[in-house]
């Protein structure tokens, strides 16, 4: 253990897909601009593991003009709740000053009363007599509608009304208008819209592309399983190899980690050879749900949201203009 030395750079992959902007993120969100005039809040939602990684552009370019909450979601994933924790969440909540930012898990009633209460100030300064409409965007599978589920089961007593999955892409469509918060004397009912995710057009790197597909937003076919464990792999190292001890010993080799999984696991094919790819896919699935280590993937630190700002620029309005800008960087950089 003592001699492992995990890589410090994961290499880049020429041949790795970079976008997965598909037909209804552009009409869902063609869709919330059409309705913006009825909106009073826009919520976005990014996941906790990759505070900037799943910040996309186009809500920012598209939904200008309202007034904007923050909140990262899945917050019980990357975080265990120390004063470690505490840091990297007073960095981000400075990024955005004076845009709100707040962190939820669906399940901490605490965190997602927090959101309520957000919900409720801001309904009570607009006053509006036909209630408060907020509508609630972000990347796919970010946890929108389970946070949806969440505010109305903690604010009005109610079970689910939104579907919720573990792949993206759950939510194609504009969904029905749910109440939050209950209307009274001193203010109206708050009613808030779900809404597909949107995925970036052109995403400005491939390690952005495998940090989403890790965290669950693009379908697990568009990546080969094996690639996207070797970046769990990878990630592990960094954090801490002994998370992985009960499988495998540490190391770089994603083949040899993947067959010791099998083996342990019995996920074997005929022959007795190990089923590298379901070993894969099972280990991703584990970092996902929080039993594979909760950390954060991306750097966070004062500078790094401008830094990731000047990578992603001009990567948000459309696909060919996020290619041209990324040719001309590439030409820049190697210039
Ligand atoms: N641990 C944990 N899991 C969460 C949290 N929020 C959502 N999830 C899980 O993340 C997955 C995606 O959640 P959804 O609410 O369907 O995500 P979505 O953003 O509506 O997804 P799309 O339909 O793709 O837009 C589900 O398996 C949820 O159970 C959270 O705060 N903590």
């Amino acid at each position: 253990m003592s001699s492992f030395i995990p890589r410090r750079v994961f290499p880049h992959l020429d041949s790795l897909p970079r976008s997965y902007f598909l037909g209804h993120h552009r009409a869902g969100l063609d869709k919330m601009k059409t309705m913006l005039t009825y909106i009073d809040l826009v919520i976005e939602c990014r996941d906790y593991r990759v505070p900037l990684t799943s910040r996309n552009p186009l809500f920012e370019e598209n939904l200008a003009g309202r007034e904007r909450l923050i909140v990262y979601t899945k917050q019980d994933l990357g975080s265990k709740r120390k004063q470690q924790d505490k840091n990297r969440e007073h960095v981000i909540e400075e990024w955005y000053r004076p845009t709100p930012v707040l962190f939820s898990d669906h399940k901490d009633k605490g965190s997602v009363r927090k959101v309520l209460n957000f919900a409720r100030d801001h309904a009570a300064m607009k006053a509006s007599l036909m209630g408060s409409r907020m509508l609630i965007v972000g990347m796919p599978n970010v946890g929108k509608s389970s946070l949806l589920n969440a505010l109305r089961k903690v604010g009005v007593h109610k079970g689910k009304a939104a579907h919720t999955g573990a792949q993206p892409g759950i939510t194609r469509k504009i969904g029905t208008t749910v109440k939050i918060i209950e209307g009274n004397e001193n203010s109206e009912s708050v009613y808030l819209m779900d809404t597909p995710g949107v995925f970036i057009p052109y995403v400005p790197n491939t390690e952005s592309m495998l940090k989403l597909a890790l965290c669950g937003s693009v379908k697990d076919a568009i990546i080969a399983p094996t690639t996207l464990a070797d970046y769990l792999l990878y990630q592990l190292n960094l954090y801490d190899p002994r998370i992985y001890s009960i499988y495998a010993h540490p190391t770089n080799e994603v083949v040899d980690f993947l067959s010791a999984v099998a083996y342990k696991t019995g996920r074997l094919q005929k022959g007795g050879t190990p089923d590298v790819e379901a070993s894969a896919l099972w280990m991703i699935q584990k970092w996902r749900n929080g039993q594979l280590g909760r950390f954060v993937l991306d750097d966070v630190t004062a500078e790094s949201l401008e830094r990731e700002r000047s990578d992603t620029e001009g990567l948000g309005s459309s696909l060919s203009h996020a290619r041209r800008a990324d040719k001309e960087m590439r030409r820049q950089r190697s210039k």
